[in-house]
């Protein structure tokens, strides 16, 4: 399946300049959204993974549906003030912004190996958040996965070697 044709692109959004991946054009279309969840197992056959963590609120809809299909949990990363029980905090900028992500502190136990998922790799400062946060928590990230690579941002440098695996890249 050709994902990239449909990923619809948005010029100016959400500020002038940034060229807007919108995977909803993706999402809407039952077998292509199948086809990508399918896809990812695929590339992800030979990593052992006990739990994804996806952050909110697009890494939720790669990273749930993943999980299902691998049989593995699912671990909600969260803006700060989201998560009702006790959490750790991590801060992260991105290509237009600045937040603190959160995590429930007992949603990983030390030594669990955990694949990372998201919509799209962009700067990699959503991802090296959520990457703190696994860590804290001494869980073993073994893998991140995305939709989409945004190759002109070189988020993939900020994860120093880990395995990425993504189905679209724009350079
Ligand atoms: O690699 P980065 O530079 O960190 O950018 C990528 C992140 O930005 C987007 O999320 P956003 O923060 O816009 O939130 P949303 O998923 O709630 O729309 C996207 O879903 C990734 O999580
Ligand atoms: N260019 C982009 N398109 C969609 N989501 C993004 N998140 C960060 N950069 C993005």
């Amino acid at each position: 399946m050709n994902f990239k044709e449909k990923i619809r692109v948005i010029p100016d959004y959400p500020q002038p300049g940034i060229r807007f991946k919108d995977i909803t054009t993706l999402l809407q279309d039952g077998a292509a959204y199948r086809a990508a969840i399918d896809e990812l197992k695929e590339q992800l056959k030979d990593v052992e993974i006990d739990v994804i963590v996806g952050p909110e609120a697009r890494g939720f809809v790669v990273g749930a549906p993943l999980a299902y299909a691998l049989g593995v949990g699912f671990v909600p990363v969260r803006k700060k003030g989201k998560l009702p029980g006790e959490t750790i905090e991590a801060s992260y900028s991105l290509e237009y912004g600045k937040d603190l992500l959160a995590m429930h502190k007992d949603a990983i136990k030390p030594g669990q190996k955990v694949l990372i998922a998201d919509d799209l790799l962009a700067t990699g400062g959503t991802i090296s958040a959520t990457l703190d946060l696994v860590k804290q928590l001494q869980g073993v990230p073994v893998a991140a996965a995305f939709l989409i690579e945004l190759n002109y941002l070189e988020g993939r440098k900020k994860l120093d070697g880990l395995n990425v695996v993504s189905l679209v890249q724009y350079d």
